[in-house]
């Protein structure tokens, strides 16, 4: 378990992290979530000790990053997937970490084979394309088969292969009863990964709740109408809600469930072909609650 307690970074002028407070369970993975320069990679670098917090704490298992005796066999961590030296093979890189932090050396060859590496685990990482060394990056992150696992932006550099296994990774790593915590701008992986949410925005937390409660929460239920009737069926929808055109023989329709929809539409003798609730994403859900958050928009810098 990860516990961020009053977590809080100054950087001079300014304020990166502003008194953060939550906790990341086992068993599940959280979806860490925020704009451009929302905090995100300073709090993920104070929890894995890279960074001292100016206030507040950071612990993984009840204690300090720094404080673990085997680190690696705490938390495995995927910050930056370039930190590897170039002249060193995947094999030897592994090597060197298991040695140092008291891991079997079999553990190399399996957690090889586990990112599908093994073909290249010889050659040096410095000929790499950056899905491999983002895979090397993810065997460094297992090898020691830690409780809590941290991954920013995973998917960087994966292709549609990749970033299936990653889910599928992510999702068995909770399943085992693993804490898992992810930072991805791609919502639509992160819909289907995540089962909880840490939502942050100018250093701040502004959501902390499971992902189904978040989209519902933050985004209004749409239903799609479709009717060779519009102009008749407008009239009868707007008294109750909100309608605008998509195309032209289609409505849609917020502020009114489905079935009512179906209701009037009946007792105004209009036809109907389709009527569908629209499925509301988490990208929508998340633009909506974090605009006020968004430090930088096309057109517009602002200050914290
Ligand atoms: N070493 C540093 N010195 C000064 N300011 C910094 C430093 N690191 C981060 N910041 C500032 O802190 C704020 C938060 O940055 P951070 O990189 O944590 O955001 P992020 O959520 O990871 O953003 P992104 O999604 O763009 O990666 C930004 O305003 C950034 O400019």
């Amino acid at each position: 378990m990860i516990e961020v307690r009053g977590l809080t970074k100054r950087y001079g002028e300014v304020l990166a992290v502003d008194d953060l407070t939550f906790a990341v369970r086992p068993g599940e993975v959280t979806g860490f979530l925020g704009p451009n320069g929302a905090g995100k990679s300073t709090t993920l670098r104070m929890i894995l000790g890279l960074d001292a917090p100016s206030s507040g704490t950071a612990t993984v298992g009840g204690m300090s990053f720094t404080a673990q005796p085997a680190p690696l066999r705490a938390v495995g961590a995927l910050l930056d997937p370039g930190a590897v030296l170039p002249s060193r093979s995947a094999f030897h890189h592994l090597l060197a970490l298991a040695a140092g932090n008291g891991i079997p050396r079999s553990r190399v060859d399996e957690t090889l084979a586990e990112v599908g590496l093994e073909k290249v685990a010889r050659r040096r990482a410095g000929t790499y394309s950056l899905g491999m060394r983002q895979r090397l990056g993810i065997a460094a992150a297992l090898l020691g088969r830690p409780p809590v696992l941290v991954f920013d932006e995973p998917l960087n550099g994966l292709d549609p292969e990749g970033i299936v296994w990653i889910r599928s990774l992510m999702r068995n790593m909770a399943a085992e009863g693993r804490a898992v915590l992810m930072s991805s701008h791609l919502m639509s992986e992160m819909e289907l990964t995540a089962d909880h949410l840490i939502v942050i925005g100018r250093g701040k937390l502004i959501a902390d709740t499971t992902m189904k409660d978040f989209i519902e929460a933050h985004s209004e239920r749409e239903v799609l109408v479709r009717s060779p009737q519009t102009q008749a069926l407008r009239r009868l929808l707007s008294e109750a809600g909100d309608v605008r055109a998509e195309d032209h023989d289609t409505l849609v329709v917020t502020g009114l469930e489905a079935a009512r929809i179906g209701a009037l539409a009946a007792a105004g003798g209009v036809e109907l072909h389709e009527l569908s609730p629209r499925q509301v994403s988490l990208e929508r859900a998340f633009m909506e609650l974090t605009q006020d958050a968004v430090e930088y928009q096309a057109g517009k810098e602002t200050n914290r």
